[in-house]
């Protein structure tokens, strides 16, 4: 069972004091630590780590390192993932992640949120909303994915976005705030060359 496994999407708690929630997180940095001064040649190191780490995956992804988040338990990825170095997921809520999905450099994948307010804030509360990104989405480097947004399957979020509402699929999205930019059509896969 995953940490934070009772708390609904949406609900406050205490994320600052809680020490279960602490402990976890330390025990996931101390692995995280370890993965992110592993050698590229440490293969098998790398991936029995991840496996280890996160809620569930395949034998076929690769996470560049440094790769940091929270839990680790609540990150779920499918088949053929690839994420380029320096992703971030604060995973208090969980994070679904669909087959033949790339990230580029410098992603971050949000869940969690704290009040507006300054007194709760102050009391090291947080709240966090599940993030979900379908089957063969790229997303570019450097964007940010706040709680609980749906990313459809065969979109493209172009470089340096953030995303805080959900993006339909089959769509190319950018901007701060995301916004569709246009459809995937029969054209993108006739393109040969990308030369502006
Ligand atoms: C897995 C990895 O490691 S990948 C390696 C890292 N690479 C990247 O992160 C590259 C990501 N690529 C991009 O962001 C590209 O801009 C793409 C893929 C979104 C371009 O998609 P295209 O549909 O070809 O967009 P195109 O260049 O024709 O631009 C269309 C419109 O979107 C806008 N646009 C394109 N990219 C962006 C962006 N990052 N942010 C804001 N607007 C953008 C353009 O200005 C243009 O607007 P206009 O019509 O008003 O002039």
């Amino acid at each position: 069972m995953g940490v934070l496994e009772n708390i609904e999407p949406g609900e406050l708690y205490d994320a600052n004091y809680d020490p279960d929630l602490l402990r976890v997180r330390k025990e996931t940095k101390i692995k995280l630590h370890e993965y992110n001064n592993t050698s590229p040649a440490e293969e098998d190191k790398r991936n029995q780590i991840i496996k280890e780490l996160l809620g569930s995956c395949t034998d076929n992804f690769i996470i560049e390192p440094p790769f940091y988040c929270d839990y680790g338990s609540n990150i779920h990825i499918g088949e053929n993932f690839y994420a380029n170095h320096n992703l971030i997921i604060l995973d208090g809520a969980k994070v679904h992640i669909g087959d033949n999905v790339f990230l580029a450099p410098n992603v971050g994948i949000y869940t969690a949120g704290h009040p507006i307010d300054v007194e709760r804030r102050l009391q090291g509360l947080e709240y966090a909303m599940p993030v979900t990104i379908g089957d063969n989405v790229w997303i570019g480097g450097g964007v940010t994915v706040i709680p609980g947004v749906t990313i459809g399957k065969n979109t493209v979020i172009a470089a340096g976005s953030v995303v805080i509402r959900d993006i339909p699929e089959g769509v190319v999205a950018a901007g701060n705030p995301c916004k569709v930019i246009r459809k995937v059509t029969e054209k993108d896969s006739l393109t040969k060359n990308y030369k502006k």
